[in-house]
């Protein structure tokens, strides 16, 4: 199944490799900022970057700033970037600026959620470009509810409107609606993709997963529910199945060219 379904969407005329960042192609890590891709993964992700008619894009939760830091990435790189769930976008050649236009009450509002938390034992807020995020993967059970209660509150009262998304140790809360699912219409759109590769391995993936039609494939990194064709354990394995796509990926641009 796998294989088969690698060597359709090789076959496409041009080729969008979308991926999430966390869990998917770095591991997850305790402190957000240390996350980095495997060595693995870079060298799919080079190798499949370099390939004509083949687009690479980051989609992730990060906001696009702290995208750039872990990913690596700089002005010269090939890998189109999506951050904020697909609020901020950084493409090649352009400055990747966003306009970050906070509504009212907002700075408020995430310094009362830092308030809020601050007592509680390994519950954190990270500020993020449209809202904030409340991390809890160092918290024990009880405390990771109380504060996740304490924050809801907040947001209920002073920002209903926001976005909430639960993901892997933590909820986020946004002011921007946009989800991965926008991300890949906008990257499909602007890379004048025939088919798309999406690997993800959270809730927030899912709505990039359900977005994808024939000819794509969807990738599910480790357990939960999914949309995905195809599953992988974890961003080891991931990595392996990049690199096929890459060796059918580029047996196809020689057919081509003979
Ligand atoms: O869409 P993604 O690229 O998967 O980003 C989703 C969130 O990732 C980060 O949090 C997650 O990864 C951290 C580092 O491994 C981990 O400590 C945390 O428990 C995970 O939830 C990031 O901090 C969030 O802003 C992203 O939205």
């Amino acid at each position: 199944m796998t294989a088969h379904a690698i060597a359709e969407v090789a076959r496409t005329r041009r080729l969008l490799v979308a991926l999430d960042f966390d869990g998917t192609l770095a591991p997850l890590v305790d402190e957000p900022m240390t996350a980095r891709a495997l060595p693995e993964a870079r060298t799919a992700v080079a190798r499949l970057a370099a390939l004509p008619d083949t687009v690479v894009a980051f989609v992730s939760g990060r906001s696009l700033a702290d995208l750039r830091v872990i990913a690596e990435h700089d002005d010269a790189s090939p890998v189109w970037l999506s951050g904020s769930h697909g609020a901020e976008h950084w493409r090649p050649g352009s400055e990747g600026a966003s306009s970050l236009d906070a509504p009212a009450g907002a700075a408020d509002l995430i310094a009362d959620a830092e308030a809020a938390v601050a007592d509680v034992a390994g519950a954190w807020i990270e500020r993020k470009s449209f809202g904030f995020g409340l991390h809890t993967r160092l918290a024990d059970d009880a405390a990771a509810s109380a504060a996740a209660r304490a924050v809801d509150a907040l947001v209920a009262e002073r920002a209903p409107g926001w976005r909430r998304r639960t993901g892997r140790d933590v909820v986020e809360f946004a002011w921007r609606h946009e989800g991965k699912d926008t991300a890949i219409a906008a990257l499909r759109a602007e890379t004048g993709a025939t088919g798309v590769v999406f690997a993800g391995d959270d809730v927030t993936d899912e709505d990039a997963l359900r977005s994808l039609g024939e000819g794509d494939l969807g990738v599910r990194v480790g357990d939960g529910e999914t949309a995905a064709q195809v599953r992988v354990a974890d961003p080891g394995a991931l990595a392996l199945l990049l690199d096929e796509i890459a060796d059918a990926r580029e047996a196809e641009v020689d057919a081509r060219e003979a």
